[in-house]
C-alpha cells in the first residue's frame, strides 16, 4: 500500500515536473523584438481589432512599446478604456519609453468603438477621420459559440471573422493606399484545414456545427487575404494571413468545461499553449519586419511562410466569396 502511494505521489511530481519543464524550455516562439527597437513603428499608425483582450492586447502592448499610434478597435469602450489604461502603466512601471504623440519614445494608445457583428458599427467606424492608416490587424474573433445571428442576419462566426472584417478592409482601402507602403495582416487558424465554404448555406440556416463554422470562417480569412493581394498588386499595400499557434486566451469562453475538471483544464492549457505575448510574435512580426516588406498573399506560422492546403488556394472559389461577400454587406459598385 505505502509502496503504491509513494509511486503515485512520485509519479503526480514528475508529472508536473515535466509540464513546467514543457511551459519553461518548450518550443515557444523567442520575442521578435527586444530592447533595440524602440524607435521601428514610430510615426506610423496602427489599427487593432479586438484589442482588448488576448493576442490582439498583447499585439498592441509590443506595437506601442516600438512606437505606433495605436487605434484599438473594440466594441465595448469601456472595458477597452480599462484595458487601454492598464497596458500604458505596464510600460510605464517597465521602465518603458515615454508614451505620447510628442514624446519621441513608445506611441499613443486610442479606443475607437468597432463593433464587428454589425455592418452600421463598421460603416460609422470608418467615418471617423484619420489622416493615414499604415497597419490593419484584422484580429478580432469568435470561436464556437452557439448559433447566433449579426445585427444583420449573418451566421456569427462567419459574419464577425470574415464579413465584418471584409467591409471594414474595403473601407479602409483608399486609407491604407495613400498611406502605402502599408499593410493588413489577418489572423487566421491552422483550423481553416476543417472548413469549406458552403455558399448554398453561408449563414448555416440549414444546418449549424460550431467547430466547422468557425473552420469556415478561418479558411474565409485565407481567401480573403488572398484574393486581395492579387487586387492590391502594384499599390504597395500588402496583405498576409497568420496561424498565432495555440494561445492562452478568452477564445474558449463558449466551451463549457464542467466545474470538476476545469482545474485540470488550466493547468494543461498553462503548460502546453502558448502566452498571448508568445501568440502575437507572428502578428508583430507581419505587422514591422522589414524583412517582410513588399511580401503579400502569404500565410505564416511561427513568423516564417507556411505551406497551405490546395482549398486554401483555389482563385475561383476566392474570387466567388469576393463577390458574394461584397453583396452581403452591400458594397456592389
Ligand atoms: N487563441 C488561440 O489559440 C487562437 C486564436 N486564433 C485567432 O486569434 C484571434 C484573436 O483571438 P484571441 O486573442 O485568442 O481571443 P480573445 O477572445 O482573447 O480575443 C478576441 C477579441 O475579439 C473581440 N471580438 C469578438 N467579437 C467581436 C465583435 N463582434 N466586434 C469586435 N470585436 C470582437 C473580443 O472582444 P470582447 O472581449 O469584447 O469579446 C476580443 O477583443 C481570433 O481571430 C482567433 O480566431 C487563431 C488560432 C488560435
Ligand atoms: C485557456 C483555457 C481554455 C481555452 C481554450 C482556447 C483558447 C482554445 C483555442 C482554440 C483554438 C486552437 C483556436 C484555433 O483557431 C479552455 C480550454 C476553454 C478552458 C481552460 C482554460
Amino acid at each position: 500500500m505505502a509502496v503504491a502511494t509513494v509511486a503515485a505521489l512520485l509519479a503526480a511530481l514528475g508529472g508536473a515536473l515535466w509540464l513546467a519543464a514543457r511551459r519553461f524550455v518548450g518550443p515557444s516562439v523567442q520575442r521578435l523584438h527586444r530592447g533595440g527597437d524602440s524607435g521601428l513603428m514610430h510615426g506610423k499608425t496602427v489599427l487593432i481589432t479586438g484589442a482588448n483582450s488576448g493576442l490582439g492586447r498583447a499585439t498592441a502592448a509590443e506595437l506601442l512599446r516600438l512606437g505606433a499610434r495605436v487605434i484599438m478597435g473594440c466594441r465595448d469602450r469601456t472595458r477597452a478604456e480599462e484595458e487601454a489604461g492598464q497596458l500604458r502603466r505596464e510600460i510605464c512601471q517597465a521602465g518603458g519609453p515615454e508614451l505620447g504623440p510628442d514624446s519621441g519614445g513608445a506611441g499613443e494608445l486610442v479606443v475607437k468603438e468597432l463593433d464587428l457583428a454589425s455592418l452600421r458599427s463598421v460603416r460609422s467606424f470608418c467615418q471617423e477621420e484619420e489622416p493615414r492608416l499604415d497597419v490593419l490587424i484584422n484580429n478580432a474573433g469568435i470561436f464556437q459559440c452557439p448559433y447566433m445571428k449579426t445585427e444583420d442576419g449573418f451566421e456569427m462566426q462567419f459574419g464577425v471573422n470574415h464579413l465584418g472584417h471584409f467591409l471594414l478592409t474595403n473601407l479602409l482601402l483608399g486609407l491604407l493606399k495613400s498611406s502605402a507602403p502599408s499593410r493588413i495582416v489577418v489572423v487566421s487558424s491552422k483550423l481553416y484545414k476543417y472548413g469549406d465554404i458552403n455558399f448554398e448555406d453561408l449563414n448555416s440556416e440549414q444546418n449549424y456545427n460550431k467547430s466547422f463554422c468557425y473552420s469556415r470562417s478561418k479558411l474565409a480569412n485565407i481567401l480573403f487575404t488572398r484574393e486581395l493581394a492579387r487586387r492590391l498588386e502594384g499599390t504597395n499595400v500588402t496583405v498576409n494571413a497568420l496561424h498565432p499557434g495555440v494561445v492562452r486566451t478568452n477564445l474558449g469562453r463558449h466551451i463549457h468545461i464542467p466545474l470538476l475538471v476545469k482545474p485540470l483544464f488550466n493547468l494543461v492549457s498553462w503548460a502546453f499553449f502558448k502566452t498571448p505575448l508568445e501568440g502575437a510574435q507572428t502578428s508583430i512580426y507581419l505587422a514591422s519586419s522589414p524583412e517582410v516588406e513588399g511580401v503579400s498573399g502569404k500565410y505564416f506560422g511561427d513568423c516564417k511562410e507556411e505551406e497551405l492546403l490546395p482549398k486554401a488556394m483555389d482563385e475561383s472559389v476566392a474570387g466567388k466569396l469576393w463577390d458574394v461577400s461584397e453583396v452581403m454587406v452591400g458594397i456592389l459598385k
